[in-house]
């Protein structure tokens, strides 16, 4: 399970949590204008704009977990279990493999609205990249410095919604994580004032009460509403160091501790990393399970002229400032 989450202070920040039980080699990884990015029913595109993300580099192709390009456009792909639905080649669609969807996107769109364009006319088609790497059940959210959407490729075809709420997890399908919301619209960060019944005094015993009910759970569903009001009612400075730091605690609202969600076998699953991406100045932060120090990386300290991946391994230890004690 994951969670995807957009920001906004001066700058507008992008970012998700990617929760499973083991992780493969990701790296964050920067694709340059010039790296010549293949796609298995379309033309290798040559030139394109530069994109940043979390990938696992096979063979020397990126296949991005989550990516924003040099124009601020960003996008992340998420599991979808038993709904994503890919179909067969169709002569007059863009058929696109679900590995090669945010290259697509990302490589050739400077906003959500040029992304719309593309969309009309993708079919998500069943074409693994290897037998070692299968499909996997996903949907995208994609959001730009003004507005996100969240593109679910169902049996009744590929399905875009607006995502006026800046977060998306797992199942079920966007529409009805929408109207779920509705069950928690009584929920307030205000204190809680007795509706219950005049006739008795109820009193607050503690701050926070007036968000009771949200929940606390691991589930896709309770990360959702979790999420959408953390981030709807989170309030930070507008410094990057304040916006970076408010990023993670949003996402931080709805991480997962080893313990908390067993898959049999001694098997839990974890929050590998969370990121944050700064799409107007092209940094993509990360931390990890084991790391919460951030690092960064930045797109534009890279020559983006060029056709090399640049990849840089996840420092995954902690790092522990000791204070330097005993010198007096
Ligand atoms: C597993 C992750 C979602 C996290 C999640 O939700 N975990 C709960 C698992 S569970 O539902 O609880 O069991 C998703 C998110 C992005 C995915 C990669 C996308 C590129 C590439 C696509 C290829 O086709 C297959 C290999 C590939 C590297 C993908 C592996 C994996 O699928 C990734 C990491």
């Amino acid at each position: 399970m994951c969670t995807a989450i957009t920001y906004s202070t001066q700058d507008h920040y992008f970012g998700r949590n990617l929760d499973l039980e083991f992780s493969y080699h990701e790296e964050v990884t920067i694709t340059p204008r010039n790296f010549p990015f293949a796609f298995r029913c379309k033309n290798t595109i040559g030139q394109h704009y530069a994109l940043i993300g979390m990938a696992f580099v096979v063979d020397n192709y990126p296949l991005y977990y989550d990516a924003i390009n040099e124009k601020g456009l960003g996008m992340a792909g998420l599991n979808f279990p038993g709904n994503a639905d890919y179909k067969n080649e169709c002569p007059d669609a863009d058929n696109i493999a679900p590995f090669e969807f945010i290259p697509w996107i990302l490589c050739q769109c400077a906003s959500v609205a040029e992304a719309r364009e593309l969309l009309s006319r993708i079919n998500l088609v069943d074409i693994n990249f290897s037998s070692e790497l299968p499909l996997s059940p996903l949907h995208w959210m994609i959001a730009d410095q003004k507005e996100a959407i969240v593109v679910e490729p169902v049996k009744e075809g590929l399905k875009v919604h607006d995502n006026p709420v800046g977060v998306m997890t797992n199942n079920p399908p966007f529409d009805k994580q929408l109207f779920f919301l509705s069950n928690y619209m009584n929920l307030s960060p205000e204190p809680a004032r007795n509706a219950f019944a005049k006739e008795i005094g109820l009193e607050e015993y503690s701050r926070g009460m007036g968000a009771i009910g949200l929940p606390g759970d691991l589930s896709s569903a309770s990360r959702f509403a979790k999420a959408a009001f953390t981030r709807m009612n989170a309030v930070s400075g507008s410094s990057e160091a304040e916006s970076v730091s408010q990023f993670f605690h949003i996402l931080g609202s709805v991480e997962q501790q080893r313990g908390c969600v067993h898959l049999g076998n001694h098997k839990y699953e974890i929050t590998i990393y969370s990121s944050c991406c700064n799409m107007d100045k092209g940094i993509y932060y990360y931390r990890t399970y084991e790391n919460p120090q951030v690092t960064a990386v930045k797109l534009f300290a890279e020559d983006l002229s060029g056709k090399e991946l640049f990849r840089y391994p996840l420092r995954k230890e902690m790092q522990i400032l000791y204070e330097e004690q005993g010198k007096a």
